[in-house]
């Protein structure tokens, strides 16, 4: 039986915002799993505490962490995982850097969901996996699919395989930065606020993600890069030559 996970980072090659949905936006991109940074997500037959038991290194309280909201969410179609994780305990190993737009807290979710799935024999679908996911977080369905490459579309719900040769991507995260996904998505709304086309969208979607950082500059290829520099200017020293950022950041990116 499948008691662990690896629990896989994402970049987005190209962030381009299509339109406003209500108080989100919707987004184009590409989102590329990396390969070389991940959580591991394991169910460990040992919990004292008689209640659900999460042990890992999270910036955040147990209420707010996205795999306790995961669960809250799987147990109202699966009661019995309560009584399962009174007796197991859920540890994490946590590599990825949270607020680093890398989709930490969403590819949690997405790992918990499909091991769950694994582990009760659920059967269920990745429709129906990504569908109780999206609730929790944005980027949840992209890893649900687990496809190393995908065009990502809608407010994250829309994700097609895409198909290229492995990437082998390459990170800095500044440590000392942490960038608010909510906040810099206000700030690109009230103060950088553009529409991709059709026509471009279409174009950058059928790109090979190689292609698309030889043509675009940084500013280009991620429409909340500048506001995200507005708003943490310190940004601005992590910012090399042909290097390029990942979400609502802090994460700066090349393929090698
Ligand atoms: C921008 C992206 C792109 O991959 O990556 P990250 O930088 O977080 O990794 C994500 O879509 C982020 O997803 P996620 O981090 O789950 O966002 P949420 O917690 O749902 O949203 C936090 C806040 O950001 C704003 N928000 C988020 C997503 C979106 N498409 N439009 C928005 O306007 C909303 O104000 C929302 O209340
Ligand atoms: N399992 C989790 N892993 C990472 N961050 C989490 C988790 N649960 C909740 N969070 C919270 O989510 C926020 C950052 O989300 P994260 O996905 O790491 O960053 P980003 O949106 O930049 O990709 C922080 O407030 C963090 O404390």
């Amino acid at each position: 039986m499948q008691v662990s996970i690896k629990s896989y980072a994402k970049v987005n090659i190209f962030l381009k915002i299509a339109k406003k949905r209500d108080n989100y936006h919707e987004i184009v991109s590409r989102f590329v799993r990396v390969k070389n940074l991940y959580d591991t997500i394991s169910f460990i037959p040992n919990n004292e505490t008689n209640e659900f038991n999460l042990i890992g290194d999270f910036g955040c309280k147990l209420e707010d962490n996205t795999i306790y909201k995961a669960f809250l969410q799987l147990r109202k179609y699966c009661p019995k995982i309560d009584a399962f994780f009174r007796v197991y305990s859920i540890k994490v190993e946590k590599n990825i850097p949270e607020f680093a737009g890398l989709g930490g807290g969403s590819s949690n979710v997405a790992a918990f969901l499909i091991l769950a799935n694994k582990h009760f024999n659920l059967y269920y679908k990745k429709e129906k996996l990504a569908k109780i996911g999206a609730k929790i977080g944005a980027d949840v369905p992209f890893f649900v699919y687990e496809y190393d490459s995908a065009n990502v579309t809608g407010v994250g719900e829309i994700v097609q395989e895409f198909k290229e040769e492995p990437l082998n991507i390459e990170l800095i995260t500044p440590k000392d930065i942490k960038c608010h996904t909510g906040n810099v998505f206000n700030c690109f709304r009230n103060e950088f606020y553009k529409e991709i086309s059709k026509e471009k969208s279409d174009e950058l979607l059928s790109m090979k993600s190689s292609e698309i950082l030889n043509k675009l500059s940084i500013e280009e290829a991620n429409d909340l890069y500048l506001p995200a520099v507005k708003l943490y200017p310190k940004l601005k020293e992590y910012a090399m030559q042909d290097w390029f950022f990942s979400g609502s950041g802090s994460s700066f990116f090349k393929v090698i």
